[in-house]
């Protein structure tokens, strides 16, 4: 049973339609990237799935219920939104402290905390005094206080450096490998294939795809590149067998066929090839291909 279940949700801000009628799902024990570019309505989803937005119409719920009728949320659902928002001149252990106790959550899970997320050394350091970095892990520690089955991480690798994009990684891949659901979201489709078990991209508010991340890759756009000093009968044959053949320079970009088709259709064809070279879109063109046809159409079905 999927753990965020978001139907049909649509949320409007004045004219703007920042979700349009998104659903997915979020299953326990994996991590799914929320894909898409700036302004496609993550962070807008991730606020209505938190109870800090109301939605237009649609819903979206954690375990079968609105986030305002959970009994204890901060046990059910934690979030990494926006590392700046503890208050600067508090120490980060106290910072913690108050959020523990006014969930009636104990000190020691706040000490295990600072340990688990790397700042036991700097617990007493003010909140305004700790790095990006630091203060980032800091949220991490606030969003497990409950020890919550759902986590969401919005943009959580923005201006980390290595080891701290490594960290979060490895800390969202060992929540998931308890059981949790990990939402994390991204406008970097290759941050997401390293960290990320299944996609759910959108694009404009929409649903553009969720799935597992292979799925993105078998999207992509494939070519097959083909050289042929004497193409005779070729190019009309790769038609005939459903290609779509476009010349470029000195050779044919084929679409919609394998290698090994073009290859037998060259064979059968008497045709001999100087060149036949499989060309395979990576995961962030795939990506990009589409969410741009997704924006395409959209800007396409306004015009009209
Ligand atoms: N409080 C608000 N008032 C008005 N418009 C808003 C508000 N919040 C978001 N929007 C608009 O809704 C759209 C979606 O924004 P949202 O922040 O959800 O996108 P996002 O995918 O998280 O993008 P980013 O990666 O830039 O954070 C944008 O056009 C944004 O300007």
């Amino acid at each position: 049973m999927p753990v965020i279940e978001v139907r049909e949700l649509t949320k409007r801000y004045g004219a703007t339609r920042a979700v349009d009628g998104l659903s997915f799902t979020v299953p326990p024990g994996l991590v799914t990237g929320f894909l898409g570019p700036n302004g496609a309505g993550k962070s807008t989803t991730m606020r209505v799935v938190l109870g800090l937005d109301r939605p237009t119409s649609g819903e979206a719920l954690v375990g079968g219920h609105r986030y305002a009728d959970l009994p204890r949320p901060l046990h059910r659902v934690g979030a990494l939104l926006d590392a700046g928002d503890a208050h600067p001149g508090r120490a980060a252990r106290d910072h913690l402290r108050v959020l523990a106790r006014s969930n009636g959550i104990g000190d020691r899970r706040v000490d295990e905390l600072l340990e688990r997320v790397g700042l036991g050394s700097v617990a007493g350091r003010r909140v305004g005094a700790l790095s990006l970095g630091m203060r980032q892990r800091l949220g991490v520690a606030a969003a497990l206080l409950g020890d919550p089955e759902v986590l969401l991480f919005d943009e959580p690798v923005n201006g980390l450096d290595p080891e701290g994009i490594r960290w979060i990684r490895g800390l969202m891949r060992g929540l998931a490998a308890e059981g949790r659901a990990v939402l994390v979201s991204s406008h970097l489709m290759g941050e997401m294939a390293l960290t990320a078990d299944r996609v759910v991209v959108v694009g404009r508010g929409r649903l553009v795809l969720e799935g597992p991340v292979s799925e993105l890759v078998d999207r992509a756009r494939r070519e097959v590149l083909v050289r042929a000093p004497e193409p005779g009968g070729l190019v009309a044959a790769l038609e005939r067998a459903g290609g779509e053949v476009v010349p470029e320079g000195e050779r044919w970009v084929v679409r919609g066929l394998d290698a090994p088709a073009v290859a037998g259709i060259a064979h059968a064809e008497g045709v001999l090839l100087h060149e036949l070279t499989p060309r395979g879109a990576s995961l962030e063109e795939a990506y990009l291909e589409l969410t741009e046809s997704v924006v395409r159409h959209r800007a396409e079905g306004v015009a009209a």
